[in-house]
């Protein structure tokens, strides 16, 4: 589990994240959800680390943050993570060389899944391949944690599709799963647990089967809780 507890962070004087606290467990996927700049990007980055915290705490799996804990743990951005003149099999040679976690059996199998070609150079690819390149690079390592960035933002709606298959699909197994997103509409089915972020406050924690229970649409309760 990645604890999230009562983290504060502040950039100068103004506070981007005021008291932010979740859980997030394995074998789920949750879903920070929120508008452009209410500091999504910001909590991944401190759950990795990227960016000092000016108060609360970050454990995973009741650890606090270390060299080993982090490798139980994989980030993927939303930008490119590898050398754009590098193709896609050079990336994954990469990967394989440098992670003593990298399941190359699960590499070749999600390169089959998203239909990409090891020979294609990553930067000639669209947008929807690039994206599908680092979902492939983060899902091939044998991780418990995968934290993706935007994994379907800007993506057309048979790749978001796609995408979101690999979900649900037996490749993500077990893995806790934290994305971010703004944009929630048709991948809300593969989604368990929702965190509505508004302005650096976490305005909403829920089950996303409790939404469907109630015969309700992640979006409607967005719209309950953000559109005031
Ligand atoms: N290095 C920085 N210096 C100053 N302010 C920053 C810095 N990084 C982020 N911010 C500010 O923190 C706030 C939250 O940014 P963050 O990127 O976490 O939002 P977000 O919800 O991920 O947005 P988006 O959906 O646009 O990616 C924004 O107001 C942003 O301008």
């Amino acid at each position: 589990m990645i604890e999230v507890k009562n983290v504060v962070k502040k950039y100068g004087r103004k506070s981007v994240l005021k008291d932010v606290s979740f859980t997030a467990q394995k074998g789920e996927v949750t879903c920070l959800i929120g508008i452009n700049g209410t500091g999504k990007t910001t909590i991944l980055n401190a759950i990795m680390n990227l960016v000092p915290i000016n108060s609360g705490e970050i454990l995973i799996d009741n650890q606090k943050l270390s060299k080993e804990s982090y490798e139980t743990v994989a980030f993927i951005p939303d930008t490119i993570i590898t050398m754009p003149s590098m193709t896609i099999g050079q990336a994954m040679t990469f990967m394989r060389d440098f992670y003593d976690s990298w399941n190359q059996e699960r590499a070749d199998e999600l390169l089959g899944f998203f239909r990409l070609k090891a020979e294609d150079k990553i930067s000639s690819l669209s947008k929807g391949n690039t994206a599908k390149v680092n979902i492939l690079l983060g899902l091939a390592l044998d991780v418990d944690y995968l934290l993706m960035d935007e994994p379907f933002s800007g993506i057309d709606v048979f790749s978001r599709e796609e995408i979101a298959n690999a979900f649900t699909d037996y490749l993500v197994e077990d893995k806790g799963v934290i994305i971010t997103t703004h944009e929630i509409g048709d991948v809300e089915h593969l989604i368990d647990h929702v965190v509505l972020i508004d302005e650096g406050t976490i305005v909403k924690s829920f089950a996303a089967e409790e939404a469907r229970e109630e015969g309700k649409s992640i979006v409607d309760i967005m719209r309950e809780v953000l559109v005031r």
